[in-house]
């Protein structure tokens, strides 16, 4: 079963896309089980860009990645929309988007060994994706699963085709799932986590290999990540979610250096973030906000040391903040909110 889609009618009604924008979701909501997961979310992702996805656990950043991918569970109910090289994914046929899939848009995961399978050598899992893609002989596509281990930095790719995953590390099966994403030249590729798993160095070696995608070949990459040191090495731009709504747009200088909304902010300090190194967010005061009973007014208030009467009132609008960042909080104008301290 797919998920069901309405469409709203502003969403729906026909964008003209900028040539370099590759993405732009609007309004994007998604319920489950009757809960809304995700509501109002809306941001965009120019070709060749990288764009970080931060939020606390819950917020809904894999869901709007499975969003963009067109997996969401059959039970989903989804609306808004999300335009895909001007194209109307919500709209697609499932054929569509099983193509797009296979074609335009990637997605690797944080367990890399779980995308794997465990009893079937590396080379067949790659020749089995390569043949699929394209109608060559198993020896062209053998040659092709060579080049792009080697293109993703794996030291002995000959040796790696006859590997097993139990016989390689985290990070060389990370390599592996990002070759297999790259096996259709994708337009976008979305990284749910993909050093989470990672020991610090190779979490390094991953993001080089992902900026160099982007650098290099012109690939978009959604990073979805907890670790604003990730984010701040790779992205030019991040999105902060919160309790399934986007809180806050802005690039990765000014999110880290002059926060425009409290809740990045809040993040940041808690975080102590020292930017040369890879450090996480270690959380801020208070319980995340439900999505299935989410508080009135603005979601963060109830953790937020700005609140004021008139943020419970109702959900505030995004606003365009004087140094161009997007937030939702309606007093972003008057505070002087902290960022990283240097
Ligand atoms: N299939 C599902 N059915 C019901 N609820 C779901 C489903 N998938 C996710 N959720 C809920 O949706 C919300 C957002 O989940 P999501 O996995 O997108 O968060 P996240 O920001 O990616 O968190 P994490 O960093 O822990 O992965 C959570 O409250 C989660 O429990």
């Amino acid at each position: 079963m797919n998920p069901r889609i309405e469409m709203t009618s502003t969403s729906a009604s026909p964008t003209v896309l900028d040539r370099a924008r590759l993405l732009a979701v609007d309004s994007l909501g998604v319920s489950i089980g009757g809960v809304e997961l995700l509501s109002e979310v809306s941001f965009s992702v120019d070709a060749g860009e990288v764009v970080g996805l931060v939020g606390e656990s819950g917020s809904g950043k894999t869901l709007t990645g499975l969003s963009l991918m067109g997996l969401l569970p059959g039970s989903a109910v989804v609306s808004g929309s999300v335009q895909f090289q001007g194209k109307e994914l919500l709209a697609a046929e499932p054929e569509e988007l099983r193509q797009l899939r296979g074609n335009e848009l990637s997605m690797i995961f944080q367990e890399p060994r779980a995308s794997l399978h465990p009893a079937r050598p590396i080379g067949k899992q790659l020749l089995d994706v390569i043949r699929a893609h394209e109608d060559v002989s198993k020896d062209v596509a053998r040659a092709r699963a060579i080049d792009l281990l080697s293109q993703v930095g794996l030291p002995n790719p000959r040796r790696t085709l006859d590997s097993y995953t139990y016989e390689l590390s985290g990070g060389m099966c990370q390599r592996v799932m990002i070759a297999m994403a790259l096996i259709c030249e994708p337009a976008l590729l979305i990284a749910d986590e993909p050093t989470t798993a990672l020991d610090v160095t190779i979490q390094q070696q991953i993001i080089s290999l992902l900026r160099n995608l982007a650098e290099e070949r012109g690939i978009s990459v959604v990073l979805i990540s907890h670790n604003l040191g990730v984010i701040s090495d790779i992205c030019s731009r991040v999105v902060t979610m919160y309790c399934g709504q986007v809180a806050n747009i802005d690039s990765t200088d000014g999110l880290l250096r002059h926060p425009q909304h409290p809740y990045p902010s809040a993040l940041l300090q808690a975080s102590k973030i020292d930017l040369d190194k890879t450090d996480d967010w270690v959380g801020i005061g208070g319980s995340p906000a439900n999505p299935a009973n989410p508080p009135s007014g603005c979601r963060f208030g109830p953790r937020c040391a700005y609140r004021r009467d008139e943020c419970a009132a109702a959900i505030p609008p995004i606003a365009i903040a004087s140094t161009g960042a997007l937030t939702r909080c309606i007093r972003h104008a008057e505070l002087e909110l902290v960022g990283v301290t240097e």
